[in-house]
Order: structure tokens, then C-alpha cells, then sequence
């Protein structure tokens, strides 16, 4: 008999729960690490997480919640990383260096390092010494709600090693997931770091008003936008209009399951950065992306108008209405 893969998953939100999900229906054993203890009693009283997908019930012989960091990585060979990426720091804090060897890293994180401004893939290049070749992320344009309903999905996995990447869309493929492997794994990374602001600002557009005529417009332009700082900062011929891109950038700026979205349109709507967060729970990975991709642009200089907008806005407080105003008299 083939021995079940055995697989940690890292982080308690919405996406972790969505992949705890297809990875122990898939017929993995999942072992699961949430920080919150109560969280982690509760999936083992009544199989479900109270705080995130609610209504997706798991087998308990094969998803393992735990709140020991430690255990959880050391019992599995694939390693998820769900958390967000400001709290990547804080939540492997209890590891040491080692605590990676030998085993596959996966990165589900659509987000940065903030203060250092890295990517999760060289954050755990560089702290944790897991080589280029042995990391995956996972890209794609894909809700973990409607994973949570079995929509039909669609997942590119990410990574220098093909086979490898390859082996893990094995591990996702199911009857509504379909998954495919990319080597562009920086470009994907950092298309879903840009993806997130440009959310933020189509969500800021709305709560002012616009309409869906200046969000296609916004769009488009941030793709440029997208291509202008890709070209700058990881140069290879990539199609863009694929789904791990243009199709993410298309599901988190329309999609009513966005987060980074609703936080804009709270903005644009007149909360304040600390009320919006107050309301949401959960986290757009946004607004702190906005602050890494300005800190590397200073260096790069591209011309990036709705990112230096949205940094504006709210790490500024420009008004939005202004620099809405200002973007319209630059978008063609
Ligand atoms: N939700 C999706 O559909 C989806 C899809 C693809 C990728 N992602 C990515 O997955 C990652 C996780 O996001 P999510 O959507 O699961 O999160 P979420 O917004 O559903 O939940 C918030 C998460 O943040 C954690 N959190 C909040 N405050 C914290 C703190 N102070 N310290 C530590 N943790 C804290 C919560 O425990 C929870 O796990 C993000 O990088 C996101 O971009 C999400
Ligand atoms: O659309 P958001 O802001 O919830 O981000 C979630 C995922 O990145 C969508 O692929």
C-alpha cells in the first residue's frame, strides 16, 4: 500500500483552511498548526475551524490541529506556509535554523516581508537556508470561499524544480481543483504582491463611486503597471495574460469574496487604515505590500502611478478623492 503523504499546514485563516481542504480529501494527512489554542480544541471537538470557513467539516484521523509549531513541521515533509506575511516572523519564531531540512517548503502567502521587503521564498532562503529548489509557491487566481463551495478552481504552482512543482499540483488535483506548474516562480510571487494594492485601489475607486467603466480602465493600466516592474526586477520572456497574473489580478480586483478590495472600499467610503482593519476579520496583505514595493521602487524607479497612490493614501493620508483625481488625468 503507498504511504499517505504527510503534509503540515502552517496558519488558522480562510486559505489554510481551504487547503487543509483538497490536501486531507485528497487523502494526505494533514497536520495543522494554528496559534490560537481554543481554535485548535475546537477543530478537535467538533472537526471544523470556528473562525474561517465554518462550514468545511474535516475527518480527524487525517487532519492533525495542533498548537505546537515544532511538532507539526517535524511530522511532515511538505510544509505549507498560510500565514500572513507580517506574521511570518512571529509565527516560525519557535523554529531554529535547521527545522526545514530535507523537506519541501511551500509558500501559499501572496505577500512580503515587511521592513526587510523580501519575498517569502528568499525569507526562507535566508533565515531558514532552504535552497531555491526546494521551495514552491502557489499562485493563482482562487478564493478560498469558493473552495469552501467546490467552485471550480485553478491553481499554478510555482518553482525553479518543474518535477517538483509538478509533484505538488499531484497532491491539489481534485474534482473542482485544477493545478499546473510554472517556473516562474518570482514572477508569480511578485505579480500576487501587486495584484493585492491594485485590489486596494479599485476597492478605494468604488467606495468613491466609480463606476465599472474607470475600474476596467484601472485594470488595464495596472497591468502595465504590473509588466513596467516585473521587467525591472526579474526580466524573462512570461505571458502575462496567464491565469497565475492577469487572472489573479481579474478575481481579486472584481471579486466580492476580495479582501484587499473591501479594506479600499472602506477607505474610499472615508474609514480611517485603523478602522477598516478594526472591521475586517481578516487581513489585506495590501496594505502592508504597498509599503515594500514603494521602499524597492526607490531604488528601481519605476513609473508605478496607482501603487505610489495607494502608498499615498494610506501611508500619507492624502485624500483618496485627490489622488483618484490625479490618476484620471493619467490613465489613457
Ligand atoms: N483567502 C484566500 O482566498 C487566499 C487565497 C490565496 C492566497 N491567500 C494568502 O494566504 C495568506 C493567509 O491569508 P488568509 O486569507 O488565510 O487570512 P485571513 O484573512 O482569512 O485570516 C487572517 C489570518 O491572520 C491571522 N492573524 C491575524 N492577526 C494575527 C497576528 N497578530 N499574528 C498572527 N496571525 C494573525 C489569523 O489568525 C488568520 O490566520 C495571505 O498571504 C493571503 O494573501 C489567501
Ligand atoms: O482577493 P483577496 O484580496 O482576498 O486575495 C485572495 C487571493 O489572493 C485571490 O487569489
Amino acid at each position: 500500500m503507498q504511504e499517505r503523504e504527510r503534509i503540515a499546514v502552517l496558519g488558522g485563516g480562510s486559505w489554510a483552511t481551504a487547503l487543509v481542504k483538497i490536501l486531507s480529501e485528497n487523502g494526505a494527512e494533514v497536520h495543522w498548526w494554528l496559534r490560537n489554542e481554543e481554535d485548535v480544541q475546537h477543530l478537535r471537538q467538533y472537526g471544523h475551524n470556528p473562525r474561517y470557513l465554518s462550514g468545511v467539516s474535516f475527518h480527524l484521523e487525517q487532519v492533525l490541529p495542533s498548537n505546537d509549531i515544532k511538532e507539526t513541521v517535524a511530522s511532515a515533509n511538505w510544509v505549507i506556509l498560510a500565514v500572513p506575511a507580517a506574521f511570518v516572523q512571529q509565527a516560525l519564531s519557535a523554529l531554529d535554523q535547521n527545522a526545514f531540512e530535507g523537506k519541501t517548503l511551500v509558500s501559499a502567502i501572496k505577500g512580503m516581508i515587511p521592513g526587510e521587503n523580501i519575498l517569502i521564498t528568499d525569507f526562507l532562503e535566508e533565515h531558514y537556508r532552504v535552497p531555491a529548489e526546494h521551495q514552491c509557491v502557489i499562485a493563482g487566481p482562487c478564493h478560498a470561499e469558493e473552495v469552501a463551495l467546490e467552485k471550480q478552481s485553478y491553481l499554478t504552482i510555482g518553482s525553479h524544480d518543474l518535477t517538483r512543482a509538478e509533484e505538488f499540483c499531484g497532491l491539489l488535483r481534485n474534482r473542482y481543483v485544477s493545478a499546473n506548474p510554472l517556473q516562474d516562480i518570482d514572477g508569480v510571487e511578485y505579480c500576487a504582491v501587486l495584484k493585492n494594492i491594485i485590489a486596494l485601489a479599485c476597492g478605494i475607486a468604488h467606495g468613491l463611486n466609480y463606476g465599472d467603466n474607470f475600474q476596467a480602465v484601472m485594470v488595464s493600466n495596472a497591468m502595465e503597471e504590473i509588466e513596467r516592474f516585473l521587467h525591472a526586477i526579474m526580466p524573462r520572456p512570461r505571458n502575462l495574460t496567464g491565469s497565475a497574473y492577469l487572472g489573479d489580478l481579474l478575481v481579486t480586483a472584481y471579486s466580492q469574496f476580495s479582501r484587499n478590495r473591501t479594506f479600499g472600499n472602506m477607505i474610499g467610503r472615508g474609514y480611517t487604515v485603523k478602522s477598516a482593519q478594526f472591521e475586517m476579520n481578516m487581513v489585506a496583505e495590501g496594505y502592508y505590500a504597498v509599503q515594500s514595493i514603494n521602499e524597492l521602487n526607490k531604488r528601481l524607479q519605476v513609473d508605478m502611478p496607482i501603487v505610489s497612490a495607494v502608498y499615498r493614501i494610506l501611508y500619507e493620508r492624502i485624500s483618496p478623492g485627490v489622488e483618484i483625481q490625479i490618476l484620471k488625468t493619467k490613465f489613457k
